[in-house]
């Protein structure tokens, strides 16, 4: 489930109101998501979602990852735009939370993506670099390398068995990870920063061809290295359930990416220690939401393991 703040119609209906957007139609959950809270919300004019934001996403970074959604939008770039209220104002509160209300994109995220889908899902991305390029406001990342010692240290305590061992070897990596972030050479910008399949949504476009229709959750997005975006998008795109490196995949989604940006030849040295930073940054929440997680939540934490062999595939590749 992801419905953390319930939402009855009624009170759908009277926050429609700020809204130039009709009346309710119908109010579904969204079971799909992890961290905030999701309804599908048809009205007389369409169907939107709406978003209630829950304690992970900091509200104070919300103009900047609203912002920047609208920002898109606005370039023709792919993802659902943030709908302003009568006074203009793409951010609310609803039930005690931040709350936002969306466009709604048509398609689902695909589990298994052809190369071909990798390799249009690698274009989109650096389309997404590109059309963000000159998006002037500025978020560093919440999850970036000042981030990981402090969820490691928070880990240390309670982590036992297959977590400690992940843990140990982890923190012996922290230090060298954060290097390609002292290197003035790599390219900084906006950037998406959870670019994986489910965040990816396609639809059959107006030619009756399957294409991206919506990138969505930019709530990790911020101003970082542009090829890390790329490095973790690899990640996410490049291997199987299990961490194991799917070459044919890998090689059609940057070759997507660098068919509209190239990448410099500073960012194709630094790319693989970038790619083991991924690693470590996913399998480091993921091990600290497992940790910690609220048995009263009924969202099942993620399997940091897989994200942890990644880390093979990457330190093999620098070594190349
Ligand atoms: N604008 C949108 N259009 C269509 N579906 C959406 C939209 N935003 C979210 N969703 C649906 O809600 C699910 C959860 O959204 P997401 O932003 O990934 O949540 P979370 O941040 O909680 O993980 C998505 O997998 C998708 O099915
Ligand atoms: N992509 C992250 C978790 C964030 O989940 P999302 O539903 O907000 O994309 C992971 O896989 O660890």
């Amino acid at each position: 489930m992801a419905v953390f703040t319930p939402v009855t119609p009624d009170q759908a209906a009277d926050y429609l109101m700020r809204y130039p957007l009709g009346d309710l139609v119908a109010l579904t959950p969204i079971a799909e998501g992890v961290e905030n809270t999701n309804y599908r919300l048809e009205t007389t004019s369409g169907a939107y979602v709406l978003t209630l934001f829950e304690g992970r996403t900091d509200a104070a970074s919300l103009p900047f990852c609203l912002g920047l959604t609208r920002h898109l939008a606005a370039r023709g770039f792919p993802t659902p735009s943030p709908v302003a209220d009568r006074q203009g104002e793409i951010i609310g509160r609803l039930n005690g939370r931040a709350a936002a209300i969306l466009n709604w994109a048509p398609g689902a995220w695909k589990r298994q993506p052809s190369d071909k889908e990798q390799y249009r899902a690698g274009q989109v991305l650096a389309l997404l670099h590109l059309d963000a390029a000159d998006y002037a406001v500025e978020r560093q990342n919440p999850v970036g390398p000042e981030a990981w010692s402090a969820l490691a240290a928070r880990c240390d305590g309670p982590a036992k068995g297959v977590d400690r061992k992940m843990l140990d070897q982890i923190k012996a990596l922290l230090p060298r990870l954060a290097e390609p972030w002292s290197d003035p050479a790599l390219p900084r910008g906006p950037i998406h920063a959870d670019y994986f399949p489910d965040n990816v949504l396609f639809a059959t476009n107006e030619h009756g061809k399957s294409d991206i229709g919506g990138v969505i959750d930019f709530y990790f997005g911020c101003t970082d290295v542009l090829a890390y975006d790329l490095a973790i998008a690899l990640s996410a795109w490049g291997f199987d359930a299990e961490g194991r490196p799917m070459q044919s995949a890998l090689r059609a989604f940057q070759k997507g990416y660098e068919s509209v940006r190239p990448l410099t030849p500073a960012e194709a040295e630094a790319l693989p220690g970038l790619g083991a930073a991924a690693a470590v940054r996913f399998t480091l929440t993921r091990l600290h939401d497992r940790i910690f997680h609220d048995p009263a939540n009924l969202v099942t934490p993620k399997d940091p393991a897989p994200f942890f062999r990644r880390l093979d595939y990457w330190k093999a590749a620098e070594t190349v």
